[in-house]
């Protein structure tokens, strides 16, 4: 069994975490319960940026907070000294909320609308990630008609295909992210900004996927745009001051992952530019990097309540728990693997092979395909390891499910920072027949 940052095995033989016991946490807050390890989530922070330091490399970590987003996460990533990778207005309207630094706010997406781009001239963040030309055309209206400044990263595909699920793969060249750097795109990006008054053209960014495990594809991704950063520089005599090497860092949810450290997938990265930098005479530029489920993922357990068990002679035992797809998408959507324990049941041997099934009304709303777990029965805690990334921020109310509480721990201390939904909060938008006629004001 691996436990993850704080976990341990306290003398009741229940998971906790920070010290906290996660059992008690289940009987009192109720299940499905998302915990997190803020320590984790700290330490990892702490060595992504000792990684720049040390090599001597100005760099920004931004936390992707499209794994989880909440006020109160953005309020420790803001205490770590974190930037912040947003994707729509409402994490931006998120982020302002929690009060963080706009200046250190980076505004992504493939899409931003008119209205999104204006409210990140409004709030005057750190800088959009530029995405396509209808962009470059909305920003320089609004920059014009304002006349106000706004710093821009051009967003690349440097042609990067990297081993993961082809869902989640941002690098290769068939994208709907990004300037392609190989057939002209990303130069013309460039021609229709480095000069352009209001606009601050502060260098490129790219991001080849995610839960990526092979460093070769981030060295090569870091190569490719360097070189272009380079040719730039040769041609027009213009020095990037910032490249934006993206996340995708993978981790482990099971015995098969085999990870190398975070901050070790980043070393490699940066030892290229530096390299790059030195053999072409070219100033080193202020890396920034932008993980999510590295910083995020195995900070999260699920907590789950079983209910039923059926088995089915022969082939396999079900055991169902109060959540499922609605609370975890991934395995569905992308046969994501997870590694389960039973929570109040941590000193038997988690051997017993069992389908751990949600209770959406879908065969495929399985979370574990194949676990193995102490024996349980009904009203036992399941905990799933591993769901701090992509769990919630993707979670949704099918079959009208209210969505988890959200519980942050850390020093033996335990904090609710996101409510459960409750059934109201589902019905909340809905409104009855007749009860207003179209064109009244709602
Ligand atoms: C542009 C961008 N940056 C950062 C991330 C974070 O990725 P990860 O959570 O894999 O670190 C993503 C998600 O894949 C992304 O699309
Ligand atoms: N949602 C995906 C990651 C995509 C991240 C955004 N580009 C996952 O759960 O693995």
């Amino acid at each position: 069994m691996h436990l993850y940052g704080t976990q341990s095995i306290n003398e009741r033989g229940h998971l906790a975490i920070a010290g906290v016991d996660t059992v008690d946490l289940a009987h009192t807050c109720g299940t499905p319960l998302i915990v997190y390890d803020i320590a984790l989530f700290r330490e990892r922070a702490k060595a992504f940026k000792e990684t720049f330091k040390s090599m001597g490399i100005q760099s920004q970590v931004a936390y992707a907070s499209k794994a989880f987003s909440s006020i109160a996460i953005y309020e420790i990533a803001q205490q770590e000294d974190l930037s912040l990778d947003v994707v729509s207005g409402g994490e931006l309207f998120t982020a302002v909320a929690a009060g963080f630094p706009r200046e250190r706010i980076h505004f992504h997406g493939n899409n931003k609308s008119y209205t999104e781009l204006q409210h990140a001239f409004d709030e005057k963040i750190g800088c959009l990630v530029i995405d396509n030309f209808s962009e470059i055309e909305m920003v320089k209206e609004i920059a014009e008609m304002r006349k106000e400044k706004m710093n821009v990263l051009i967003r690349v595909t440097p042609g990067v295909k990297a081993s993961t699920h082809d869902y989640i793969t941002t690098g290769q060249e068939d994208s709907k992210f990004g300037f392609d750097l190989k057939n002209g795109q990303a130069d013309e990006a460039f021609l229709q900004l480095f000069n352009h008054p209001y606009i601050g053209l502060l260098g490129m960014h790219c991001h080849i996927g995610s839960q990526i495990f092979e460093s070769d594809a981030f060295r090569l991704a870091a190569e490719a745009l360097m070189s272009k950063m380079i040719s730039w520089h040769e041609m027009h005599n213009f020095v990037c001051p910032v490249l934006n090497l993206g996340g995708g860092f993978g981790i482990r949810y099971t015995d098969e992952d085999k990870p190398l450290e975070p901050s070790a997938y980043v070393k490699e990265m940066a030892t290229i530019v530096l390299s790059m930098t030195r053999n072409y005479n070219y100033p080193v530029p202020e890396i920034w990097i932008e993980p999510g489920r590295s910083l995020i993922g195995d900070a999260g357990t699920t907590l789950y309540t079983v209910g039923s068990t059926k088995e089915v002679p022969g082939v396999r035992t079900y055991i169902a728990v109060d959540g499922g797809m609605s609370d975890n998408i991934r395995p569905a959507l992308y046969g994501a693997k997870y590694t389960a324990v039973t929570a109040n049941r941590m000193n038997e041997p988690q051997s017993n092979r069992v389908t751990i099934a949600g209770k959406c009304c879908e065969s495929g709303d399985k979370l574990i395909e194949e676990a193995y777990i102490a024996k349980t029965t009904y009203g036992d805690i399941l905990a799933i390891t591993c769901t701090g990334a992509y769990g919630y921020s993707m979670a949704s109310n099918y079959n009208r499910l209210p969505k988890p509480a959200i519980v942050f721990c850390e020093n033996g201390e335990k904090q609710l920072v996101v409510r459960r939904e409750t059934y109201e909060d589902v019905i909340r938008l809905d409104i009855p027949l007749q009860k207003v006629k179209w064109g009244e004001k709602i």
